[in-house]
């Protein structure tokens, strides 16, 4: 009989490390979307911006190991995301660009439990984490709601609230505000600003920096600034007032 080649054990992760990059590349067939990328993510709020097609939703889904690099290594707490996935994903919760990507069952409550379902946790304790969560983002009065009938900023704060039931360590948002209206995006803003999990934003909404704590600014792959939010901006309002 064959046997499974063991995995090696996953080490203790140590929060102190934070995300690191080294040496850090992404190929997709002949296309270079990322290339030599090294840092390291200790703060607790880092914001991405860069123009269409610069690799920000593949340097974000690379920190949580949705995209392994196809060059170099990405660690989370100490654990690499291309041999130890599944503690990776479990540690970083991963918010889509797109909530109707992450919507999958039919109410509003179930969707948001699915997760702990598959973690396996009890149903009361499901039940209580899930009312828990909903009723802090606003949604508990939809519960047993059809989720793809809520508008699209109730679906973000769902795609939001599935993500946090979980516990995750960290979390990584692609575009969280991309299709909603000021008063939703300003709550988007408030919840990411209250968070106590450490937060990587990739967003086109350049408000919603204000108060992180670092802003990296990607272009044809690289990471061409790495600052506070306010002289980061200021690059990228240069490099892309030159196009
Ligand atoms: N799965 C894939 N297969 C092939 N090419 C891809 C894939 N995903 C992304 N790309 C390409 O990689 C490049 C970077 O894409 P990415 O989505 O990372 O950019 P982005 O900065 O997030 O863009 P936007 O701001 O428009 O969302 C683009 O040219 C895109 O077409």
């Amino acid at each position: 009989m064959r046997r499974r080649r063991a995995s090696a054990p996953a080490p203790e992760p140590d929060p102190t490390q934070g995300i690191e990059l080294r040496g850090v590349g992404h190929v997709y067939g002949e296309r270079t979307v990322l290339r030599d990328v090294d840092l390291q993510l200790t703060e607790h709020r880092v914001g991405v911006v860069g123009a269409n097609g610069s690799g920000k939703s593949t340097f974000a889904r690379l920190l949580n190991g949705l995209v392994v690099p196809t060059s170099g290594r990405v660690l989370v707490d100490g654990l690499d995301t291309a041999t130890h996935a599944r503690e990776v994903r479990r540690r970083v919760g991963f918010v889509f660009q797109d909530p109707d990507a992450q919507i999958v069952h039919p109410t509003v409550a179930e969707d948001v439990g699915y997760g702990l379902e598959n973690q396996g946790v009890p149903a009361d304790e499901r039940a209580e984490r899930v009312a828990e969560v909903l009723a802090r983002y606003g949604l508990a009065e939809h519960a047993d709601h059809p989720a793809h009938l809520l508008s699209g900023g109730q679906k973000q704060l769902l795609a939001v609230a599935g993500v946090l039931v979980m516990r995750p360590a960290r979390i990584v948002l692609d575009e969280p505000t991309t299709l909603l209206d000021l008063v939703n995006t300003r709550r988007i803003a408030e919840l990411v600003a209250g968070l106590d999990q450490s937060v990587v934003v990739v967003t086109h909404h350049l408000d919603l920096l204000a108060g992180f704590d670092r802003v990296l600014v990607v272009d044809g792959g690289r990471v061409v600034a790495d600052d506070r939010p306010a002289p980061a901006v200021a690059a990228y309002r240069a490099l892309m007032a030159d196009r």
